[in-house]
């Protein structure tokens, strides 16, 4: 479907040449939903914004479907840029315009009729369930209906691929699930091969098939997902994979199991370097049970989770846990 052959882009910034992406080699297939992660500056955004050519690359080829998009003239690019839709973190919604006008843009841009227009549009917005927001402005939708407005959107004109870059980074992880699921049933049911830009190793896990880890514009790693977990290839991918909680641990603990409130608490920056479990127990009369957990450097950032047992009074424990908020934990009560 799509195959990327020793594509570079680089920038110019003063004097100076940046290279954002480097001889990337990738081969994705039809139908698949294709990972690439990578953290802040690997040059994630501007390899998928090459596909589209968002950015123009400055060596190398992508083809899709035969199609070398990197050496069509301009009209030729308009046809096919017409098979690839794209969302993003932000949603880049039009907000002067109602999502009825928003779904409609690409359409009108085709010179579909209006008959043509509201059907697909009444259709579409049955698909992303939002048929009950026709008339609304973003501004009054949520990001999680503000990202189905984009996504019904991008697939208007029935394009064969779907980029998406961040397009669930700015969403809680409830959202982001529904979002998941969304675009999992678009490829089961409409076929499309998905491309997903994402820092979140919780994502590739719910939802990639394969996965590219980029570093410093270069790919370093394909593997499938499956794979992935099981025997990462580079350390890189080992920091990423041991980032996110797995969720056997978590299956593991049945709160009835315990005479304490089993409490979970995740943590990014600098508070993972705090002693913070220690504070609590100095100023809190509770007591602390660890049930497992993990802290990992991924570069400068430390990111972890902890499953603990808080055995004391309900009083006690609850100010223990708007301590821990107050430390920028993220707390949950199993
Ligand atoms: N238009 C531009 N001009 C100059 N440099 C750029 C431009 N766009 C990106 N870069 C640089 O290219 C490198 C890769 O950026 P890119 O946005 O592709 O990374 P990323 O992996 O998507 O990061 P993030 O997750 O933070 O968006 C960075 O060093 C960035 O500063």
């Amino acid at each position: 479907m799509i195959q990327i052959e020793n594509l570079t882009k680089n920038f110019i910034v003063g004097e100076d040449t940046l290279t954002a992406v480097k001889e990337v080699n990738l081969k994705i297939e039809k139908g698949e939903i294709f990972g690439i992660i990578g953290l802040s500056g690997a040059g994630k955004s501007t390899l998928i914004r090459c596909v589209n050519r968002l950015e123009e690359p400055s060596s190398g080829k992508i083809v899709i479907d035969g199609i070398d998009i990197t050496g069509l003239g301009k009209e030729d690019l308009r046809k096919q840029r017409k098979e690839i839709g794209m969302i993003f973190q932000h949603f880049n919604l039009l907000s002067q315009k109602t999502v009825y006008e928003n779904i409609a843009f690409p359409l009108q841009l085709e010179r579909q009729s209006s008959e043509q227009i509201e059907n697909r549009v009444n259709e579409l917005l049955s698909y992303v369930e939002l048929t009950d927001k026709k008339y609304a402005y973003p501004s009054q939708l949520s990001g999680g209906q503000k990202q189905r407005v984009a996504i019904a959107r991008a697939i208007a004109n029935k394009p064969k691929l779907l980029l998406s870059d961040e397009g669930t980074s700015a969403l809680d992880p409830k959202t982001t699930k529904s979002i998941l699921s969304l675009l999992n049933k678009i490829r089961k049911e409409l076929g499309l091969t998905i491309v997903m830009i994402t820092h979140q190793m919780e994502v590739v896990k719910e939802i990639c098939d394969r996965v590219a880890i980029m570093e410093n514009g270069r790919i370093i790693e394909v593997n499938t997902v499956e794979n992935l977990f099981k025997s990462p290839q580079t350390k890189t991918a080992k920091n990423f994979v041991n980032a996110i909680p797995e969720n056997i641990d978590d299956e593991f603990i049945n709160p009835d199991d315990f005479q304490g409130k089993i409490i979970r608490l995740s943590y990014l920056g600098n508070s993972a370097k705090k002693p913070i479990i220690s504070e609590v127990m100095k100023n809190f009369d509770i007591n602390i049970n660890i049930l497992s957990g993990n802290i990992n450097k991924l570069q400068a950032t430390n990111v972890g989770y902890l499953m603990l047992e808080f055995i004391g009074e309900d009083d006690e424990i609850n100010r223990a846990l708007s301590y821990l908020k107050n430390e920028n934990v993220h707390v949950e009560v199993i």
